[in-house]
C-alpha cells in the first residue's frame, strides 16, 4: 500500500500524480490524514514559512515516507490563484489530484480558498475535513501552546507520536557529576522547547533509545544559565555522540529554586524515582 521513499532528490516529479499541499509544522495527526489520501505516486509539497520548530525542515522527512518537496512561501505569495495552480501543474506535469485540508488558501493576501482550488485545478481535488482529537482542533499553532505549557501528553496525542528534539552535546558547569547526578548537556536549535520544568523522557544515543529524565530551563539554584539536561537511568553513559534526540513523555515538575545543593539533590533523587516508577508501571 505504501511505497518506501526517504528522499524528494530520489524522486523524478514526473512521477507524482498526488499532492497534499501545506506548511506541514509538526507533521501531525491531522497531516498525516492528509497524506492517506495520496495515491502510491503521492507527494507532500510544504510550503515554508520559516517558522517551523516542531520539525524543522531537515527533520520532517522522517515523519512521512512520500517525498516532501520544499517551496519558500516568500517566493510564492504573490501568486494570483491561476499562477499557482500552472505552476503545481509546471512543476508535477502529472498531477491528477490535490489534498487539502478544509482551511487551505493560497496565492495573493491568502485570496483563494477551496472553492477556488476546484475551479482552477482541472483534477481531482479531495478536502478534508477539521480534524480534531477530544475535541480540540488539530493544528500546529495548538500544539505549540501546549508544549509551552509543560501540557506534553496533549502535545503529543495530537501529535500521533513523542514530541522529538535533536541537540548536540555541550559541556556542562561541571556540577553534574561530582555534586548531583551525570547529565548530557545539549543545545537545541531550531526545536521550540516545552515549559520549563523536569520531564520524563527517552533518549537516543547512536540510535539506542535510553529511559531518562530532562531538565530544561534557567539553573535557578546555581549559575541561572539556561540548560537542556537529561540523566539516562540506570546505565553509565560515555556519550561520543554529536546529535542526540530527546523524546518528552510528561512533566513531573517544574522549575524551582531551592536554598542549597543538597535539597536540589534531594529532589533530583526523588524525580529519578518518579521517573523510574513511571517506566516500570508503563512499559
Ligand atoms: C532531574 C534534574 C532536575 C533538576 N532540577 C533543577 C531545578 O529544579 N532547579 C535548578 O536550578 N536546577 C535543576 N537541575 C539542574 C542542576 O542545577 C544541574 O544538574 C546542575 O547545575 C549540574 O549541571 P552541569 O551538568 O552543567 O554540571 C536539575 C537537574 C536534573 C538532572
Ligand atoms: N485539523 C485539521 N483538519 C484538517 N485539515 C487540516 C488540519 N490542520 C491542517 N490541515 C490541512 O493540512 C495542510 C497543512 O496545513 P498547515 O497550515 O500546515 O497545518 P496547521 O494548521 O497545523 O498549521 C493544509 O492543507 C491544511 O488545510
Amino acid at each position: 500500500m505504501e511505497m518506501k521513499k526517504n528522499s524528494s532528490t530520489l524522486v523524478n516529479k514526473n512521477t507524482i500524480t498526488s499532492i497534499a499541499i501545506g506548511g506541514f509544522d509538526g507533521m501531525h495527526v491531522a497531516h498525516q490524514e492528509l497524506f492517506k489520501n495520496l495515491d502510491e505516486n503521492g507527494a507532500i509539497v510544504s510550503i515554508e514559512s520559516g517558522f517551523a520548530n516542531l520539525t524543522p525542515k531537515v527533520y520532517r522527512q522522517e515523519y512521512s515516507s512520500y517525498p516532501i518537496y520544499y517551496y519558500v512561501l516568500d517566493n510564492i505569495k504573490h501568486l494570483e490563484g491561476d499562477q499557482f495552480i500552472k505552476l503545481l501543474n509546471e512543476e508535477f506535469p502529472n498531477l491528477k489530484k490535490i489534498v487539502v485540508g478544509y482551511d487551505f488558501c493560497f496565492g495573493k493576501n491568502r485570496r483563494y480558498c477551496i472553492e477556488k482550488l476546484k475551479e482552477l485545478f482541472h483534477g481531482n481535488v479531495k478536502i478534508i475535513d477539521e480534524i480534531k482529537i477530544d475535541d480540540i482542533a488539530v493544528h500546529s499553532r495548538v500544539i505549540r501552546e501546549y508544549l509551552k505549557d509543560g501540557e506534553i501528553e496533549i502535545a503529543n496525542k495530537l501529535l500521533g507520536k513523542e514530541y522529538k528534539i535533536y541537540g548536540h552535546q555541550i559541556k556542562g558547569q561541571g556540577l553534574g557529576t561530582k555534586s548531583f547526578v551525570p547529565t548530557i548537556n545539549l543545545k537545541v536549535e531550531q526545536f521550540l522547547l516545552p515549559k520549563e520544568g523536569v520531564y520524563i523522557t527517552k533518549t537516543i544515543l547512536n540510535e539506542i533509545e535510553y529511559n531518562s529524565v530532562t531538565f530544561l530551563g534557567h539553573r535557578v539554584t546555581t549559575d541561572g544559565s539556561y540548560a537542556v539536561e537529561t540523566h539516562i537511568l540506570d546505565e553509565n553513559i560515555i556519550n561520543d555522540t554529536y546529535t542526540i534526540q530527546i523524546k518528552f513523555i510528561k512533566k513531573i515538575r517544574d522549575n524551582l529554586k531551592f536554598d542549597s545543593f543538597d535539597e536540589l539533590k534531594n529532589q533530583i533523587d526523588k524525580d529519578i524515582e518518579t521517573t523510574k516508577n513511571y517506566f516500570i508501571n508503563v512499559y
